[in-house]
């Protein structure tokens, strides 16, 4: 069954992505579930190569020494269907209320949403300024933070909600009541 409402979640490295949704999670406990879209590529390479999937999940050699076939496969499948993964991503999601997908990257993302869930989705971006990403670890990397799946969001504007997450940002109280509006429940 459809979920009453999607939450697609946006926002650059260390804009506070899986913080939010972390805590929006504990606000909405059982009546939702967060769902990320990369985890389709994951499971698929672990299997692929006999990987531990949990060590390929965390921030472990695994990653790094993978990352870009992962990357490459990822885009060849992208090219060809580009719902695939979220197809994926949804196909094997719980039957809640509410699904948070919390690693939202591309227009293309949000336009299979929309076309597949339409007036339920709700787009929400998180920023954060540069000088709060840095303090929390941020460091730009070539190819990664100057790539389509870093900065192709940066030009769409048709968000339901923009969280600022970085200097003069409000109560988490505050930044979890503005998303709560977006939900019916
Ligand atoms: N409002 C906040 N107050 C305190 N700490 C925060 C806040 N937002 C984020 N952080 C911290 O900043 C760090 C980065 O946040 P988080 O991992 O949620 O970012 P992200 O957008 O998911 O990043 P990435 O895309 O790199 O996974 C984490 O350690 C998180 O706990």
């Amino acid at each position: 069954m459809a979920p009453k409402n999607i939450l697609l979640f946006s926002g650059k490295r260390k804009s506070g992505k899986d913080y939010l949704t972390d805590h929006l999670k504990n606000v909405l406990a059982d009546k939702c579930e967060i769902i990320k879209i990369s985890q389709p590529i994951k499971s698929h390479w672990a299997k692929e190569k006999n990987l531990n999937l949990n060590e390929l999940l965390s921030d472990s050699t695994y990653k790094e020494q993978y990352r870009l076939d992962m990357i490459k496969w990822g885009e060849e499948m992208r090219n060809k269907d580009y719902g695939y993964f979220c197809r994926a991503a949804c196909a094997s999601a719980a039957d809640k209320d509410i699904w948070i997908i919390s690693d939202i990257r591309r227009k293309t993302d949000i336009q299979w949403f929309k076309e597949t869930y339409g007036n339920l989705i709700r787009n929400i971006r998180i920023f954060a300024d540069e000088e709060t990403r840095k303090a929390r670890g941020f460091n730009f990397q070539v190819g990664v933070d100057d790539a389509m799946s870093e900065c192709d969001l940066d030009d769409f504007h048709d968000w339901d909600l923009i969280v600022n997450n970085g200097e003069g940002r409000h109560s988490l109280e505050a930044q979890l009541d503005s998303i709560m509006k977006l939900v019916n429940l």
